[in-house]
């Protein structure tokens, strides 16, 4: 459980993003975007950033709605690095069309 955030940490954390919600498990963040191809830029844009980062969201994509979840798989939980990366994803959802 190294470096996994809190309870409290995390929800403190979600204040500060747009539109996440979730827990230590795993935090959550739903856009929808006007059309499939808006989508998947988004989708090219957040895997740049995510390789960057090396470090990688689980994307749900359905027409055009994303769901993106972050979570670090190898401690089991939410760390610093779900947190960072999904404060990227918000700087790429809010530039998107
Ligand atoms: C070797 C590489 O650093 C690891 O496999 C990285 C890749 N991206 C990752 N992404 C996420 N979300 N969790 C991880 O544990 C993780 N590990």
């Amino acid at each position: 459980m190294a470096n996994v955030l809190t309870a409290d940490a995390v929800r403190d954390e979600l204040g500060a993003l747009t539109g996440w919600s979730g827990d230590p498990t795993g935090i959550t963040r739903t856009v929808e975007l006007v059309s499939f191809p808006a989508a998947v830029a988004v989708v090219d844009r957040v895997a740049a950033a995510a390789e960057e980062l090396d470090h990688h969201p689980d994307i749900d994509i359905r027409w055009r709605t994303l769901t993106f979840r972050c979570v670090t798989h190898s401690a089991g939980g939410v760390t610093r690095r779900d947190i960072e990366l999904a404060r990227r994803i918000d700087g790429i959802v809010g530039e998107a069309a």
